[in-house]
């Protein structure tokens, strides 16, 4: 993918919309929505100091700007129901609440969501949502997240890759792990903190992520990436329907950079030395 100075992606070889500022009309969609009233689920995990640390902003920006207008239901899923925070929703805005089991490594913290996902969309998600996001919690969001970024199938552009070759990327390079996208090929770098669908579709995600990474952990190997490699390998393989561009889950707080316009939801400062589980 390599953007011109006057256009960048909005499609992609398979025909697969590129989510930018300016390239939907946000009152079309609302119109379409009125007649076809839907509600969104968010999944979000913390564990540990990421509870105290996170979460709260986490939640208080998505009231404040995810799916505004639209039932949205927000799936926490945390180590300790004692630390849940309380926080003041707004109309058409709930949240469910659900204990796990806190792994002692954090790269399986980050890699058994994939496990605690497909659980919870069979038991009770794919009931509630029609369509559902995932999200890591050390993000915030800063304007509005509405129905452009809804899709059978959403895979979020990686802000720090967005611009690269495709042999540059970051992907899994080991023929021993599942994960494996051979030098060449692939199509584009995908960010773990986002990915989205209908629930039938996120559960198809969440479980061949999770089986490619249990199949290596039998093997002895963990991805380079940990889920985010896994994740890339599945959307290598069932191209995503829409992608959205980096503006939607931007890493750096200038905006001084090649088509980068109207940011919703940004990374929140990294801490991992304080924050992590170190084990
Ligand atoms: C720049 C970078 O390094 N990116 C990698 C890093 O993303 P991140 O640095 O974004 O990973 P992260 O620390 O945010 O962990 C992912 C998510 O797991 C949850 N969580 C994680 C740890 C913890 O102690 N408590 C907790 O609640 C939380 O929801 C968090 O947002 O790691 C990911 C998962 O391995 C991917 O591999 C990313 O590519
Ligand atoms: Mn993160």
């Amino acid at each position: 993918f390599s953007p011109s100075e006057s256009m960048n992606l909005t499609t992609t070889s398979w025909s697969a919309p590129v989510v930018w500022d300016g390239t939907f009309d946000e009152k079309v969609l609302e119109k379409y929505y009125e007649k076809n009233k839907i509600t969104v689920g968010l999944t979000v995990f913390a564990v540990g100091r990421y509870i105290d640390h996170y979460l709260k902003r986490f939640i208080s920006s998505a009231d404040r700007f995810f799916m505004v207008g639209h039932k949205v239901i927000i799936y926490v899923l945390i180590c300790d129901f004692s630390r849940m925070p309380w926080i003041q929703l707004s109309p058409l805005r709930s949240i469910k609440v659900f204990e796990i089991e806190r792994e002692k490594r954090w790269q399986d913290i980050s890699m058994m969501r994939m496990k605690a996902i497909s659980d919870h969309v069979v038991a009770h998600i794919q009931y509630e949502a029609d369509f559902l996001f995932c999200m890591d919690v050390d993000q915030i969001f800063v304007r509005k997240y509405g129905l452009e970024t809804l899709g059978e199938s959403v895979a979020q552009l990686h802000a720090y890759w967005y611009m690269e070759d495709p042999i540059g990327l970051p992907y899994e390079r080991s023929e021993l792990s599942e994960a494996y996208i051979p030098f060449g090929m692939g199509d584009f770098y995908y960010h773990a903190a986002v990915f989205g669908g209908t629930p039938i579709q996120v559960l198809d995600i969440a479980r061949e992520c999770f089986k490619g990474i249990m199949n290596d952990k039998k093997n002895g190997i963990e991805a380079v990436w940990h889920d985010e490699s896994h994740l890339n390998k599945y959307f290598f393989l069932h191209k995503p329907t829409k992608l959205l561009s980096p503006e939607s889950c931007w890493a750096f707080p200038k905006m001084d950079v090649p088509f980068i316009h109207s940011i919703k939801l940004c990374w929140a400062k990294k801490d991992y030395e304080n924050l992590r589980v170190t084990m």
